[in-house]
C-alpha cells in the first residue's frame, strides 16, 4: 500500500520562535510516520503584521528569526506568502492557498498566479516527490491551544473550521492545560471530522512558549536552550523584546 502523503502547515506568530515550533514539527512526523502516512515538508507561515497582536515585532524580524531557526533542518521551510498579503489572511485562507499551489505543481500547471518565483522555498523540494502522486493533503499543524481557540466566541468562522478540518485536518500537539479529546467531543463539528483530526501526544514536556521568551528578555534574564543561538544572536543585536545591551548597574 503507497503512502498517504502530507505536508504539515503551521501557523502562529513565531514572536520569537521556540525550540518548541521546531519539535512540533518532529514529533509530528514521527507519529503520523507510524500511521503510514509520508511527510513530505513542513511548512511554516508567520502571521501579517496586520494581525496586530500585543507585542508583535514586525514581520522583517520574525522572518529573519525564522531563517535562522530553520538552518539546521532540510525538510521545514518557511513560506512568507502570508507576511506578503495586504493584511491578516484566514487560516482557512492560508492553508487553500498552499493546498491549491501543491495541486498545481502535482499537474504541472504553474498558472499566471501562482508561479515559480512565488513559490521557490518549496517548489525544489517537492518536485521529485510530486512525480506519480495523485494527491498531497496540506494539513494544519497546531497545539492543543490553538485547538481550543476554534472556541472562543467571534474569533473563528464556522465555515472556515469546518473547511479546516474537513477539507484538510488537523494534526494537533498535547500542550499543558488543554484537554484536546474533550474539546473535540464537546464540539459536533470536530466531533463530525474526528478522522481528520490527529492528536500527537508529547511525552516529553516543554511547558515553553514565545510569551515565556518574551518575559525573560523583557526581564534581561537568559533565553539559552530555549530558542536556536542565532535566533537569540539575532534577537540581542537588534535589541528586541525589551532587551537591552545597555544594562544599568
Ligand atoms: N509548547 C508547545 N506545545 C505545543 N504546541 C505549541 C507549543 N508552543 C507553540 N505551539 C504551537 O505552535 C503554533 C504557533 O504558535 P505561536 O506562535 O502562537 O506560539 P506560542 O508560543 O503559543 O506564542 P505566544 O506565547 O506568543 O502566544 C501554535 O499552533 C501553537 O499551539
Ligand atoms: O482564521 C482565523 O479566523 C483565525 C482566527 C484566530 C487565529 N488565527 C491564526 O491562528 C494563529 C494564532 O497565533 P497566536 O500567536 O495568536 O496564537 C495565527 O496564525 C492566526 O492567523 C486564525
Amino acid at each position: 500500500m503507497t503512502a498517504k502523503k502530507v505536508v504539515l502547515l503551521a501557523c502562529g506568530s513565531f514572536n520569537p520562535p521556540t525550540n518548541m515550533h521546531l519539535r512540533m514539527f518532529e514529533v509530528a512526523r514521527d507519529h503520523l510516520q507510524k500511521l503510514g502516512f509520508e511527510v513530505l515538508l513542513g511548512l511554516v507561515s508567520p502571521v501579517h503584521d496586520g494581525y496586530g497582536k500585543k507585542d508583535l515585532v514586525s514581520s522583517t524580524h520574525r522572518i529573519a528569526m525564522l531563517r535562522l531557526a530553520l538552518q539546521n533542518t532540510d525538510w521545514i521551510k518557511l513560506s512568507d506568502w502570508e507576511v506578503c498579503q495586504e493584511g491578516h489572511s484566514r487560516t482557512a485562507v492560508v492553508l487553500k492557498y498552499h493546498q491549491n499551489l501543491i495541486n498545481s505543481i502535482i499537474n504541472n500547471k504553474l498558472n499566471d498566479n501562482i508561479n515559480e518565483q512565488d513559490a521557490p522555498w518549496f517548489l525544489n523540494v517537492l518536485q521529485d516527490s510530486c512525480r506519480n502522486v495523485q494527491s498531497i493533503q496540506v494539513k494544519l499543524l497546531c497545539g492543543a491551544d490553538l485547538l481550543e481557540s476554534f472556541g472562543t466566541p467571534g474569533l473563528w468562522a464556522d465555515e472556515d473550521i469546518e473547511s479546516i478540518v474537513g477539507n484538510h485536518g488537523l494534526v494537533v500537539i498535547t500542550r499543558e492545560n488543554a484537554n484536546p479529546q474533550q474539546f473535540i467531543y464537546m464540539s459536533d463539528v470536530l466531533t463530525k471530522y474526528i478522522s481528520n483530526i490527529l492528536i500527537v501526544n508529547e511525552w516529553i514536556k516543554h511547558d515553553l512558549s514565545s510569551t515565556k521568551i518574551r518575559r525573560a528578555l523583557r526581564r534581561q534574564e537568559s533565553i539559552k536552550y530555549l530558542t536556536p543561538d542565532k535566533v537569540i544572536d539575532y534577537i540581542t543585536r537588534h535589541e528586541l523584546f525589551g532587551w537591552t545591551n545597555n544594562k544599568q548597574s
